[in-house]
């Protein structure tokens, strides 16, 4: 692993509401889990820290509300920070805050440096476009013009996430849903993106279509070397693909580490409980 981290994340804080004086802090012996009792404030994301390291694979565990979607969201600037701070070593040599950038700014990291992979695929791709054209799509916000060389790069990209070439016309909604997935992360990966993002992205799939979507991402990963990270509520996923995992509760982090250190030797009653359902 290098030194650098690809990107860097510091006390990233996302609110739903206006706070009030008694949520100011947002600690836990005032919020009822995530929430202010008295103004309803959700804390969805609460001061939120940690390192991506070029090639590695970063988990995100947690229950349903622990905020990891939202942090992903903010992560591909779907939602606006309510506060912190973000680097990525291939904006700015990292020295700009990648969350204090114009929307343009953002646009452009967006379509050249990450990529995004929905639970939902309705969320990702165009279902009344062709697989092809929701490629182009991506490709086309990334720059490109050719429609020669866009087509010869779906068709590629298609390949690699096992669509055959004979369907490659065919809008998504004619899809299964592991499909669909495949047809994501093909898009996803268009524009070379040094950090991709998964989220949640086997839920609701058939296990055995989840082992092949699971199997497909390590390959990638593998083969491409990029950096990921992957959110799921179930830590099966995460012990699959995950070099490091973060552990996340009520909008805050409760533990992180080696996957295999979180495995071996958990430390939070969370974390200890999810480990025990695994066995
Ligand atoms: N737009 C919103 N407005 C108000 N509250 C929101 C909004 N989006 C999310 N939340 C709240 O933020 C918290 C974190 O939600 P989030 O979706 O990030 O959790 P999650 O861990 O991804 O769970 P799930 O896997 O069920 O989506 C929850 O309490 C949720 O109700």
């Amino acid at each position: 692993m290098q030194d650098k981290p690809i990107l860097q994340v510091e006390n990233l804080v996302k609110k739903y509401g206006p706070g009030c004086s008694i949520c100011a802090d947002a600690n836990d012996e005032v919020l009822e889990k995530n929430v202010c009792p008295h103004c309803r404030t959700v804390y969805a994301c609460r001061s939120i820290s940690f390192d991506v390291y070029p090639g590695e694979i970063l988990g995100i565990v947690g229950e349903s509300g622990s905020g990891k979607s939202t942090l992903m969201k903010c992560l591909y600037f779907d939602e606006t920070v309510t506060s912190g701070e973000g680097y990525m070593t291939p904006y700015e040599a990292g020295m700009a805050n990648v969350f204090e950038q114009s929307s343009q700014q953002k646009r452009l990291i967006r379509n050249t440096i990450l990529g995004m992979v929905y639970q939902n695929p309705v969320l990702g791709l165009k279902m009344d476009f062709s697989s092809v054209g929701n490629i182009a799509e991506k490709l086309i916000a990334a720059g490109d013009r050719n429609v020669q060389r866009m087509e010869t790069r779906s068709k590629v990209l298609l390949e690699h996430v096992h669509i055959p070439l004979s369907r490659m016309k065919d809008e998504p909604k004619k899809f299964s849903g592991g499909m669909q997935q495949r047809v994501q992360i093909a898009k996803a990966l268009s524009n070379n993106p040094p950090i991709l993002l998964l989220d949640e992205v086997t839920t609701g799939l058939d296990l055995s279509v989840q082992a092949s979507v699971l199997d497909l991402i390590k390959t990638i990963q593998r083969e491409l070397g990029i950096s990921m990270i992957v959110v799921s509520h179930d830590l099966a996923v995460i012990r699959m693909l995950a070099d490091r995992t973060i552990v996340m509760l009520n909008g805050k982090i409760i533990e992180q580490g080696l996957t295999d250190q979180i495995l071996e030797d958990p430390q939070h009653a969370y974390t200890q409980q999810l480990v025990y359902s695994l066995i």
